[in-house]
């Protein structure tokens, strides 16, 4: 049985009559590492915006594990097992890197319990795997702070995976980042991938092309196409949204 991790049907969302997302269809299986790509103001912000419950949808329908998310705060939905990493880290500058971990994986605990290590073996454990995951394990005990943009980016992602969500969203992870850092954000999601479902929106064709296996295409918030990296890259409408850039220069964007 193929049961949906996320179903989206129809979605249309409008701002004062400008229809951002435009009858949109979208569906994910569970364990998918997804990219969704798109020019300027194809409409990827507002689709994640309508998954997380930030924005809600003029029409359509958004199901998650065959759940109707429409009726849910963001808050409710986060509980349901979204997790959303947004463009800019929102780290703890003044905490550690490990204790930015704990802190995300302490659900049932006050935030002092985690940094006063009232913390089980089995979360030390997560945690040091966590460290281990990000390889940030020589950065374990300075402030986040310190770190460098990308070192926050993967910290992020790793607090984010602490929480254990069903589905990660992450928002244009390797904006602003060195072609080195891009390339370890790169292993990263694709180290998670092997037991996380996770939905990707990003304008790095380098990066994209480096983690995706099944692209999807956004354009006047509808879906343009779908398939693998190749497939839409050799897509004449693809190419054709790329205004006025040249077969080329998509694949070197
Ligand atoms: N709150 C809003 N009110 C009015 N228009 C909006 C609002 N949010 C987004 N839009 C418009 O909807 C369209 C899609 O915006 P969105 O930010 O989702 O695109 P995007 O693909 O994320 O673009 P970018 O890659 O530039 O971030 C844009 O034309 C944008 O100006």
């Amino acid at each position: 049985m193929n049961a949906k991790l996320l179903e989206i049907s129809n979605l249309t969302v409008s701002f004062d009559g400008f229809k951002a997302i435009n009858d949109l269809n979208f569906s994910m299986l569970p364990g998918e590492l997804r990219v969704v790509i798109g020019p300027n103001g194809a409409g990827k912000t507002t689709f994640m915006d309508v998954i997380t419950g930030k924005t809600k949808p003029t029409q359509g329908t958004v199901k998650f594990k065959g759940k109707n998310l429409l009726p849910y705060a963001e808050h409710e939905i986060a509980r349901f097992g979204i997790g959303r990493k947004f463009q800019t880290p929102r780290v703890y500058l003044n905490l550690s890197t490990r204790e930015n971990l704990a802190v995300s994986g302490a659900r049932n605990k006050s935030v002092w319990a985690a940094i006063l290590g009232q913390s089980t073996k089995a979360e030390r454990h997560s945690v040091a795997g966590l460290l281990a995951t990000i390889g940030l394990e020589a950065k374990a005990d300075i402030p986040a702070g310190l770190l460098s943009h990308g070192e926050k980016q993967r910290l992020e992602i790793g607090m984010l995976v602490a929480q254990s969500p069903d589905l990660l969203l992450v928002d244009e992870p390797v904006a602003g980042l060195t072609d080195e850092e891009t390339v370890n954000v790169g292993e990263l999601l694709l180290a998670l991938a092997a037991d996380h479902s996770i939905l990707v929106i990003e304008h790095d064709m380098e990066f994209v092309r480096q983690i995706a296996r099944q692209v999807t295409v956004l354009h006047q918030g509808s879906v343009l196409c779908e398939g693998t990296m190749d497939q839409v890259q050799s897509d004449p409408r693809v190419i054709e949204v790329y205004l006025g850039q040249t077969e080329s220069e998509v694949m070197k964007e």
